[in-house]
């Protein structure tokens, strides 16, 4: 038996798969699915699975001759959700747990780790995770909107040696194929840049979200936290058989020889920023001294309301966004410093809670 190096893996499974007749959920494709997952699992791999699909599972209980709304579709959602887990349950005989979550659930610190403890749990317990968004519950802002990035997200908390989207494509192509007869395939990516992103279409299927472009936000995210991502065909049976076989059945992003560490990670691929700093020019200095941090003097502005241990943008006069950031002070007690940085009272006050932010706990963001 071919030894495969990964330890823990990410699959991610799209609509089309799940319900490519769009009236409910089908075995079609799930069964080749679910029994690779079976043998990843005999040779010891760990598996987690994030499953789109439940809108497309649950439309065909809705009036077709309707307007898609967004409540329509939350109630999609709901009802095909059900429908989509009893049929991955059925497959399997270990047990399965479901966890619905949403871009709140992840950028929120306590919560992100709440949910890394969950999985890594069910996963010492022999119990596959099953992951969807909770669109039933969702708002714009507090969604990730679409499962390519949920799934990389997903992956990068779950520590995972590899993150598969399994798609209705071979791969990666330099233009979309569906579209383009001359498309050519490209099998390994090793640096995504903005040529790899002009080459990503939008989905042409009725139930696919976001195309190409979401998948390679997903393998930037995935990739730079040392998770080799693929994106592959789910619709053919020689993927499974290939991928067993330690080969490429499709395209491969290369994972960073240097990943970012898991909190920097998170900072600059989860977390929202709650507000903002201007500071002055020397911010690169100001890391490079000393101390690694930055102090109020060299703050120029504080925008948005912002708690201790939230994250926050660090941006320079010219509107550069420089870095995120842990805040070591709320954004009442910075503007008090900003508005009084001479005063004896605020440099005290530094002297004795320490810097605004701390090198550690800073993520550079690139110059642009
Ligand atoms: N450069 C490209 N290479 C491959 N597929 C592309 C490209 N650009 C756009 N696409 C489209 O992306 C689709 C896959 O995305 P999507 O429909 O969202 O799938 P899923 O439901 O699996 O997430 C393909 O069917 C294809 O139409
Ligand atoms: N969360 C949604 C799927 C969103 C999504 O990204 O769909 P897809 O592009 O098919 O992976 C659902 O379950 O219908």
């Amino acid at each position: 038996m071919q030894k495969l190096n990964w330890r823990r893996i990410v699959l991610k499974v799209g609509s089309a798969l799940i319900a490519p007749d769009q009236d409910g959920c089908r075995s079609r494709y799930l069964l080749t699915i679910a029994q690779f997952i079976v043998r990843c699992r005999a040779r010891g791999i760990e598996v987690i699975l994030v499953s789109s699909g439940s809108v497309a599972a649950g439309s065909h209980l809705f009036p077709s001759d309707q307007p898609r709304s967004v409540v329509m579709k939350k109630a999609m959602a709901a009802a095909g959700q059900t429908e989509m887990m009893a049929m991955w349950d059925r497959f399997f005989d270990f047990p399965s747990a479901q966890l619905l979550l949403t871009h709140g659930d992840l950028r929120d610190r306590e919560r992100y780790q709440s949910i890394r403890e969950t999985v890594f749990t069910l996963l010492e317990h022999g119990v596959l995770p099953i992951i969807n968004e909770n669109d039933a519950v969702t708002t714009d802002d507090l969604k990730v909107g679409d499962n390519d990035n949920l799934s990389a997200m997903v992956a990068a908390a779950a520590d995972a040696d590899a993150l598969m989207i399994f798609s209705d494509v071979d791969g990666l192509y330099d233009k979309n194929p569906n579209l383009h007869d001359d498309a050519v395939l490209l099998p390994e990516i090793k640096s995504i840049d903005d040529s790899i992103y002009a080459m990503a279409g939008c989905a042409t299927s009725a139930v696919g979200t976001g195309g190409m472009k979401t998948k390679i936000e997903a393998a930037e995210k995935a990739t730079s936290h040392g998770i080799a991502t693929y994106i592959i065909n789910g619709f053919k049976e020689e993927t499974f058989t290939r991928l067993l076989a330690g080969e490429n059945p499709g395209s491969v992003f290369l994972p960073y020889e240097k990943p970012m560490q898991d909190s920097i990670h998170w900072m600059t691929h989860t977390a929202n920023e709650q507000g903002e700093v201007v500071v002055e020019g020397s911010f690169d200095d100001s890391l490079e001294g000393e101390d690694g941090c930055l102090r109020g003097d060299e703050i120029r502005e504080v925008h948005g309301e912002f708690a201790v241990g939230d994250t926050i943008l660090v941006r320079s006069e010219d509107g550069t966004r420089l870095a995120k950031a842990t805040a070591n002070y709320s954004s009442c007690l910075l503007n008090f410093i900003a508005d009084n940085e001479q005063s004896e009272f605020s440099e005290k006050m530094q002297d004795s809670i320490g810097p605004i932010i701390s090198e550690k706990d800073i993520a550079l963001l690139e110059k642009s």
